[in-house]
């Protein structure tokens, strides 16, 4: 059974203004997908769509087969779908537990099992457990809020450019740990400007252009395709 399937999808802002205008995905259960694309290209707006953040007016979402199209965010955390926003994405004024306690209170999950088993996936963050979140470095932070977005046990990760506003040490640190994430049996789907770094642990990449899907291929075979770097990934932050 495919993970996550996106078939035909058109989504956006205004109605009769699709900025996702017909992508389509299928995403295989434990697999890591990086969505890539020119600057503007509608991969947040993709990632968010399927998320419940952004309106759909056509198409459709499947998750693990089951039909999620247009259902709102707060539902999708009990369906098995987890989303870490590209920003606010952590509680700056709560400590390292009481974000992680209040993602397990709204979701009504056992807490005390579910953060030991969190903090045996992410050690910093139970060192510093007492730590207000706004004063973690980049990459703790992100590792944070990926850990909040686990909290509810997704089947399904979708992270939007996690790399953002990371030195390249911390980009690598971060998605090494998207890696252990995945080894827990996560599928992940992330949208990325840093091409290099998401292929780098991408089993597959999906590259999308004005809306639609234009190329799906091996993480290598995309990597080490000339045309596809000179035609659509040229513009990308972060590495060559
Ligand atoms: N909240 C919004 N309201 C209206 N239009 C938006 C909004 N967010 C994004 N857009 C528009 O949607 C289009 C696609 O943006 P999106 O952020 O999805 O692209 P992207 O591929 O993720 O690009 P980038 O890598 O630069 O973030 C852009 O033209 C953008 O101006």
């Amino acid at each position: 059974m495919t993970a996550l399937r996106v078939v035909d999808l058109e989504a956006g802002y205004e109605p009769g203004l699709p900025i996702v205008r017909g992508t389509s995905l299928a995403v295989e259960p434990n697999e890591i997908v990086a969505v890539l694309g020119p600057n503007g290209a509608g991969k947040s707006t993709l990632i968010k769509a399927i998320a419940g953040l952004v309106p759909v007016s056509a198409g459709k979402v499947l998750l693990h087969d089951r039909d999620i199209t247009g259902r709102a965010a707060h539902h999708l955390a009990h369906e098995g779908l987890g989303f870490v926003p590209q920003t606010e994405n952590v509680f700056v004024n709560l400590s390292i537990e009481d974000n992680l306690d209040l993602a397990a209170s709204i979701l009504k999950v056992p807490k005390k099992q579910r953060l030991r088993d969190l903090y045996d996936l992410f050690p910093d963050l139970a060192r510093q457990r007492r730590l207000l979140a706004g004063r973690l470095s980049g990459g703790q932070r992100q590792m944070l809020a990926v850990a909040r977005a686990l909290v509810g046990e997704p089947k399904v990760l979708m992270l939007d450019e996690p790399s953002a506003g990371l030195s390249p040490k911390l980009v690598g640190i971060v998605f090494e740990k998207l890696l252990d994430v995945r080894a827990t049996g996560v599928t992940i789907v992330l949208v990325e400007q840093n091409v290099k770094a998401a292929l780098a642990i991408a089993d597959r990449g999906a590259v999308l252009v004005e809306g639609s899907t234009r190329i799906v291929g091996t993480a290598r075979d995309l990597a080490g395709d000339p045309q596809v770097a000179a035609l659509y990934l040229g513009q990308h932050r972060g590495g060559s």
